[in-house]
């Protein structure tokens, strides 16, 4: 499918700007500041969700001063498109972490179906505990179980179609410095 690049600018152009740049980056902060204070004594595995937790991810690691071993998955359900479907697995982990604390770093917690299955995932395969930081987290009622949360989230925001920071539009906009929201969508 071509791309209209025009149409790519000009989302962007007409996009709600929900937290620049300095406020995304504050709420990093303040998650690296809690991860610091509960995760340094547990040598854990860090698994960044592709594509979507690479900024995030980028952002934050430099921030954690203890040991820890970084690898990626990759769990997609939407595809470069605005609404999700099947969970479809690009890339299992591959750094063993039986017995071991995974930390999963993802851009967003939507529906929740992804981090739900992502989670099973690493307690089935022989996790010692999985931990969970994602930027932000969409609210709705549509969640994926009425109780699934990550343990360290930075930004809430309301039920719209959100960019940048890692988050994209139609695949485009990752780069974009802050997070937005679509009009219209
Ligand atoms: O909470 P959910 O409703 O399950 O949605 C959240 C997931 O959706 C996005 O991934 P996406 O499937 O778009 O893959 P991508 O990161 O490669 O863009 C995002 O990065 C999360 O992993
Ligand atoms: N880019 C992006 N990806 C998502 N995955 C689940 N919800 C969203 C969203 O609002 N934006």
């Amino acid at each position: 499918m071509s791309v209209d690049l025009e149409h790519i600018c000009q989302v962007k152009a007409e996009a709600d700007c929900l937290y620049n740049e300095a406020q995304v980056d504050a709420a990093i902060e303040a998650i690296a500041q809690k991860i610091n204070a509960e995760l340094a004594n547990r040598n854990p595995v860090v698994f960044c969700v592709m594509n979507g937790g690479l900024v995030f991810a980028g952002r934050l690691l430099p921030k954690l001063d203890f040991p820890l071993e970084l690898s990626y998955l990759h769990a997609t359900r939407y595809r470069n498109e605005t609404s999700g479907g099947d969970l479809f697995w690009k890339a299992k982990p591959e750094l063993s972490f039986i017995d071991r604390d995974v930390l999963i770093i993802d851009d967003i917690l939507d529906e929740g179906h992804t981090l739900h299955a992502i989670l099973e995932f690493c307690r089935h395969a022989g996790a010692a505990a999985v931990h969970t930081a994602v930027l932000i987290e969409k609210e709705h009622q549509r969640k994926a179980s009425p109780d699934l949360k990550a343990d360290y989230v930075g930004l809430s925001c309301i039920d719209r179609y959100i960019f940048g920071y890692g988050m994209d539009y139609k695949g485009y906009w990752r780069n974009a410095p802050g997070i937005y929201a679509v009009k219209g969508l």
